[in-house]
């Protein structure tokens, strides 16, 4: 009889003790997503935003594969994470950590049919290769992590805002059990409503931070982006070892465009030129308008002979063509470019290594040049008369 008492006392320990590990353990988890729950809403960057959820909660919480889908309308979160990491570039910045695993569409309905319509509830069960593959990409995708996991079993969480799926962020896990149809599914609900709303505020801070670098007439860069991005130019361009073009580009006459069209005529062949500008450029060049009439553009990693040959394209592409008012009538325009360099010190000089310094000269020269073409005849590039400012590799 006592042995049976102490037989079932001992079963009744065991089954404590097992109760009391999964309680800490719980705790534990808890704590750890309190943690990161804190460190999502205090994101200071959608870039930021991303990397903890498919790197730093994939470690915390010990997850095989984690991949995430956005909806990406417009190009507008790609440009926000372009502009992001430009943000990073230069000396005094980390790299900002990679987000292998992120698929930005420019539609939801490759995901809406995972979820039917169930924009609150997470889907847990089986891996599916055909189904679920997709979504993780292939096993050794990134060549620099470790090979993932055989995947068994899935998490898919839909983030939705305001009534709309907005995307979906994925959990996999080489343990069948870990994911299974009919689990409590609270923690990740509430997690995927946090991420949806951290991601909205992300863009929303993004589209207020890319406001503030845009001109509102004609939509590209404005002076104060310029400005930074030179600084960020001149350290590559030092750092590198290449040479840096800078041309500062003034339509003609344009008082005169404006007194025989009208002011929003003259907005129009603004607008214009912005664009004709920028498609004669590189992804990596800079174009701003630097003020009323007058644009800026930078062309990293480009010797003199080239930076000349794209200065003359911008050029003879605007006086080419006619623009075309939405009244049907023809306005003609032309524009004056001067054009600077910032090339390699040759060893051994002693030149200014200031960045500041160097981006005002820079400019500077450029400006100067134009001077020289407006005082030459207009319509055309002149090269400014200190053409080489030396910049001592950093
Ligand atoms: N429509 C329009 N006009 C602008 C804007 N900003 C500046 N301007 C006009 O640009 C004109 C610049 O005139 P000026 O500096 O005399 O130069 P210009 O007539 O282009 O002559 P040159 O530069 O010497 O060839 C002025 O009439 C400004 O009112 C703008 O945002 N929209």
């Amino acid at each position: 009889m006592d042995s049976d008492l102490q037989a079932e006392n001992q079963a009744l320990r065991r089954q404590l003790d097992s109760l009391l590990r999964e309680a800490r353990n719980n705790e534990e988890k808890m704590r750890r997503f309190d943690q990161l729950e804190h460190r999502l809403i205090g994101a200071r960057s959608m870039a930021e935003l991303l990397s903890l959820l498919l790197n730093d909660y994939r470690q915390a919480f010990g997850i095989d594969a984690v991949s995430m889908v956005l909806l990406d309308r417009d190009d507008e979160a790609s440009r926000m994470l372009d502009a992001e990491r430009h943000r990073h570039e230069g000396p005094n910045h980390h790299e900002p950590a990679p987000l292998d695993g992120l698929t930005l569409l420019p539609s939801i309905a490759p995901i809406a049919p995972l979820f039917q319509g169930q924009l609150h509830q997470p889907w847990l069960g089986p891996f599916n290769e055909q189904r679920h593959r997709p979504l993780f990409g292939a096993p050794h995708a990134a060549p620099h992590r470790a090979p993932q996991a055989t995947l068994a079993s899935v998490a898919l969480l839909p983030l939705s805002r305001h009534g709309e799926l907005i995307g979906s962020l994925h959990f996999g896990s080489s343990d069948p059990s870990r994911y299974e149809r009919g689990a409590g599914t609270q923690l990740l609900e509430r997690l995927a409503a946090i991420v949806s709303v951290c991601l909205d505020s992300a863009l929303n801070q993004e589209r207020l931070k890319l406001a503030g670098l845009t001109d509102m007439l004609t939509g590209v860069h404005n002076r104060r982006y310029f400005e930074h991005r030179c600084l960020i130019e001149i350290a590559q361009a030092r750092r590198y070892r290449h040479d840096l073009a800078c041309l500062f580009l003034d339509l003609d006459h344009f008082k005169a465009i404006n007194d025989r069209h009208g002011h929003p005529a003259g907005d129009e062949v603004l607008r214009s030129i912005g664009h004709l500008i920028q498609s004669q450029l590189r992804l990596g060049d800079t174009i701003a308008r630097f003020g009323g009439e007058e644009f800026v553009v930078l062309l990293p990693q480009a010797p003199l002979q080239h930076a000349r040959e794209i200065a003359e394209r911008i050029r003879a592409s605007i006086a080419a063509r006619a623009l075309l008012l939405p009244s049907g009538e023809f306005i003609p325009a032309t524009v004056s470019v001067g054009l600077a360099m910032l090339e390699r010190a040759p060893e051994g000089s002693r030149e200014p290594d200031d960045k500041q310094a160097l981006a005002l000269r820079l400019v500077d020269a450029a400006d100067q040049a134009l001077y020289r073409a407006k005082a030459e005849g207009r319509n055309r590039v002149v090269l400014s008369s200190e053409p080489r400012i030396q910049a001592l590799s950093a």
